[in-house]
């Protein structure tokens, strides 16, 4: 894993970014893995800056996203519908029929889940996914004790997650405490992985994913056996020094 130590948040917002424009531009009918939460959003500033100031073109580009919660609709401003729309997809020039998220409204989940890798095969996988680190570890909202070889599923997140997520909500009890997510079978066979990790809050969480054994109660740690993963992270997460972390939430 090659690890790219930034400044700060800001810092590894724009070379995160440098680092995907670069893969787009090397192949323009890229397809790109994207990831929600607080961590990717001034990434995405940076995407949507850099469209309006160089023309980069998204019109050949597919998207797919990690995961959705469950009984949301497209249109609540908690769901990761709505979160793609409003930070990037909204201020790009991607055709919305390149975009591709979990439904977390299917009638039936469990075919959605199948027919959700399905599509990834038949786009022939993801060339980069971009991922956050949970507290406890998670990847998309494979949670501690997923096995590693889950494709894409239905998921009872941890309270921890619950509890790490209501800040986006207007209590804790509107959050969805279930969701689909890609899994880690699916995860792992992205050709290539982009992890981001800021804050002091997420040192812990990234000295395990670098230092302990792979297990699977800390989801993460399998990036060990990914042969392609490299992790922008600002000194805050490597170094963990004691002060506040200067993230900007994503509404
Ligand atoms: O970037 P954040 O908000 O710290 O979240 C980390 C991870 O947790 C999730 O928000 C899920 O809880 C993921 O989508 C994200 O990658």
């Amino acid at each position: 894993m090659k690890v790219i130590q930034t400044k700060n948040y800001q810092d590894m917002s724009e070379k995160a970014a440098q680092f995907i424009l670069e893969k787009i531009k090397s192949k323009p009918d890229f397809q790109l893995g994207l990831a929600t939460g607080g961590t990717p959003v001034t990434t995405y500033q940076n995407l949507i800056q850099d469209h309006q100031t160089n023309q980069t073109s998204y019109q050949l580009v597919t998207t797919f996203n990690l995961d959705e919660y469950i009984g949301l609709s497209n249109e609540d401003p908690n769901s990761y519908h709505y979160y793609m729309n409003k930070h990037l997809f909204s201020e790009i020039d991607i055709p919305a029929d390149q975009t591709f998220i979990p439904n977390g409204l299917a009638e039936d989940l469990e075919r959605e889940c199948i027919e959700y890798d399905a599509l990834i095969s038949k786009y022939n996988g993801i060339d980069l996914q971009i991922l956050g680190l949970g507290h406890n570890g998670h990847i998309g909202f494979n949670e501690p004790g997923t096995p590693f070889d889950k494709q894409t599923h239905i998921v009872t997140l941890a309270d921890s997650t619950v509890e790490a997520n209501a800040r986006f909500f207007d209590s804790i009890e509107d959050v969805p405490t279930q969701a689909i997510t890609m899994g880690i079978g699916s995860i792992m066979k992205s050709k290539e992985i982009l992890l981001l990790v800021s804050g002091r809050e997420k040192h812990e969480a990234l000295q395990k994913l670098l230092h302990d054994e792979v297990n699977e109660l800390f989801p993460a740690s399998i990036l060990q056996r990914h042969k392609n993963v490299t992790i922008i992270a600002d000194e805050d997460a490597i170094i963990g020094k004691d002060m506040m972390q200067s993230k900007s939430a994503y509404r």
